[in-house]
């Protein structure tokens, strides 16, 4: 019998082409449709960002004041979304109401069924477009409160931290929040993208892939990590009153303990980066900024503490989530509502992600390799 060559999750394998992002790990480089995504992160507002990853090019002034009509006036929550986020428990995970609230919003779309490319990418805008409100919602009705209608006076991350939070946040907030939605949009054939794929090629609407790539998204090891970051730092305790070295020297031990027990620390590590995620230093300025804005040197302390036991014991970097977990947290946002603000970015990517794949579709359905008892008799 030959011995067929397995590539366990799918490691190392070439599923596709894409034109839409390229993840260089020799480089330590993340291109969004060519344009370095450090750069983008500084200069551009995320709906420009969005445009991109949809259209291939950055809009026109025209195309970039029209979409913003759009996206203000499509931003409410439908009274059939608001009524099923009620029915759900409030203990139950965000990533559960977001999972539930796209389907809904598909269920509700009379275009649902229509998979135009004019169409699709119309679904895509006011999925864009309505998503924040969803975790808004969520956040508030968890905390008690009412929840806050959005503003068209606002822009996208003005808008969502005011549908959070119901004042208007910090321009400083707004900026670290912009990039971290910039940061988080898009990154090649993740797991999450190759599910949404998958979905696609059966030509499948693009609500279901959507839906089915926040089933992936939520696990610790792909976007649950951010949520997983901020359990990390409440195990080891975060004590305002602690000095940034205090704080460290409590990471260090707790980290060494951890890998000496050999267990995973969500934030660490990645599938394609092996010399540090390309998207760490920019989110990491961000953190850096929230840090100084509430005044929280201790927040750095557990970073710094962790990261470099980390790197001692093993030479493992952090990735996206590492950073961006405590930037949330000094925010204001719930530990759980974390992945559902990946979702919020990702949007833009799966469905960027759709387009192409239907654009020039084969069903994604590779081979097994039969490792069960030979043929038996009943
Ligand atoms: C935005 C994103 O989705 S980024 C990814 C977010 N996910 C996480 O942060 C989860 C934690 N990280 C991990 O589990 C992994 O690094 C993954 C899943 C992201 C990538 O893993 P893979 O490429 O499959 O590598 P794998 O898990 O086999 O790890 C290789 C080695 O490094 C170790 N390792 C990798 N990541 C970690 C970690 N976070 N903590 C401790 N050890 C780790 C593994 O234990 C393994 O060691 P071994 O060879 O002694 O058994
Ligand atoms: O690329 C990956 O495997 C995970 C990741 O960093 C992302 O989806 O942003």
């Amino acid at each position: 019998m030959t011995e067929e060559t397995v590539y366990k999750g799918l490691a190392g394998v070439v599923a596709d082409h894409t034109a839409i992002s390229k993840v260089n790990p020799e480089t330590n480089s993340l291109l969004y449709r060519g344009y370095p995504v450090q750069q983008l992160a500084a200069q551009l507002s995320f709906e420009e960002v969005a445009l991109l990853l949809w259209n291939a090019e950055l809009p026109t002034e025209e195309e970039l004041a029209e979409f913003i009509e759009f996206e203000r006036s499509n931003r409410a929550l439908t009274p059939e979304v608001k009524a099923a986020i009620d029915l759900l428990p409030t203990d139950c995970h965000p990533m559960d109401v977001g999972r539930t609230a796209v389907s809904v919003i598909g269920a509700n779309d009379p275009a649902s069924e229509d998979s135009s490319p004019e169409t699709e990418l119309l679904k895509a805008k006011r999925l864009f477009a309505a998503f924040p409100a969803v975790v808004a919602y969520d956040q508030r009705r968890r905390r008690g409160q009412q929840p806050v209608d959005p503003r068209e006076d606002l822009d996208y991350s003005q808008n969502f931290l005011w549908m959070t939070f119901g004042e208007e946040a910090a321009e400083e907030v707004v900026d670290a929040f912009r990039v971290s939605m910039v940061l988080y949009a898009e990154h090649s054939f993740n797991a999450s993208t190759f599910t949404a794929r998958v979905v696609t090629s059966t030509l499948s609407d693009l609500h279901s892939a959507v839906t089915a790539a926040i089933g992936a998204l939520k696990g610790p090891l792909h976007g649950g990590a951010n949520e997983a970051v901020m359990h990390t730092f409440e195990e080891i305790g975060i004590r305002q009153e602690e000095t940034r070295e205090e704080a460290a020297a409590r990471a260090k031990a707790w980290m060494e303990d951890a890998l000496a027990a050999k267990k995973k620390v969500m934030g660490f590590g990645h599938r394609v980066y092996k010399k540090g995620d390309s998207r760490v230093p920019t989110m990491k300025q961000a953190l850096d900024a929230m840090v100084e804005h509430f005044g929280r040197e201790e927040m750095m302390g557990l970073y710094d503490g962790l990261e470099q036991a980390m790197d001692e014991a093993k030479g493992i970097k952090p990735n996206l989530d590492y950073p961006a977990g405590p930037t949330y947290h000094l925010m204001g946002f719930d530990t759980e509502l974390f992945t559902p603000l990946f979702i919020a970015s990702r949007i833009t990517g799966w469905t960027a992600h759709i387009l192409e794949q239907r654009a020039n579709n084969s069903l994604i359905r590779p081979l097994s390799a039969y490792n069960g008892p030979a043929e038996r008799q009943l």
